[in-house]
């Protein structure tokens, strides 16, 4: 296998919450681990690809709400393999600081109120920690590609960018209705919480401009371009916040 191959992992029923799989041509690498308890249906994407916790050589963190790092300490154990996230959510994934959540319409604000996005998962210190704009290349696990930094969403949130030109974005868009992932998959949409839209939109423009033409989310998705595109000029025209 030359290219590498990207697996969703559905966390939550209908795409509504996912995590992948990157099979490279000298690796397995995990990029997000889901909401606590999700080791089993990890386990299962991994028995369907003939794989085994064992065969993962990195696990990336895109940043640090529970639905992405909430089993991350349990696939470290299961796996052996280090855990890769950004400084700036460090503070988080340890509980040495809280989280703030910007809702960004009456769904999230009511989300909010049901306390249930705080609920906490097993802390956790990054074996690899990316600085600021430092990229990491992830040959050395096997996937010709980089992971690095595109805030916005929260300050540390991290992207995978393949050679490929396929990128792995985390919660930089969502699609889909709700949290995504329900109806409407083809059609971007802001994810419940952004800390940041101004700086999701560069970031979004900026993988444009290196040429990325499809976008595996978080929720929903995968998106192309050209409604990739769409959403960032709608981010744009946001008031600054
Ligand atoms: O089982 C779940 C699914 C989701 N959520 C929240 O919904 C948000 C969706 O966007 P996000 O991934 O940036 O952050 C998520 C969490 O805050 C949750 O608390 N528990």
């Amino acid at each position: 296998m030359d290219q590498v191959k990207i697996v969703r992992i559905p966390i939550l029923p209908m795409y509504m919450v996912n995590a992948h799989l990157l099979l490279g041509p000298d690796g397995c690498v995990l990029i997000d681990a889901g909401i606590p308890g999700s080791e089993q249906k990890i386990g299962r994407t991994l028995a369907k690809e003939k794989l085994t916790f064992k065969d993962i050589k990195l696990i990336i963190i895109t940043h640090a709400h529970v639905d992405h790092a909430g089993s991350a300490a349990r696939m470290r154990e299961l796996s052996g393999a280090p855990i890769l996230a950004h400084e700036d959510d460090a503070k988080y994934y340890s509980r040495e600081e809280q989280m703030s959540f910007c809702p960004t319409g009456r769904f999230a604000r009511l989300f909010l109120k049901t306390g249930f996005i705080l609920q906490p998962y097993e802390t956790f210190t990054p074996d690899v920690l990316i600085s600021g704009k430092q990229a990491i290349d992830l040959s050395r696990y096997g996937i010709p590609g980089k992971a690095a930094h595109t805030p916005g969403h929260t300050s540390g949130s991290i992207s995978v960018e393949l050679e490929s030109k396929e990128a792995v974005v985390g919660d930089l868009l969502a699609s889909g209705i709700l949290i995504g992932g329900i109806m409407r998959k083809r059609h971007a949409i802001r994810p419940p919480f952004e800390d940041d839209p101004h700086r999701v939109a560069e970031e979004l423009l900026r993988l444009l401009s290196a040429g990325h033409h499809t976008f595996y989310l978080g929720h929903g998705g995968p998106l192309r371009a050209d409604e990739v595109y769409r959403h960032a000029q709608t981010l744009k025209g946001l008031p600054a916040v």
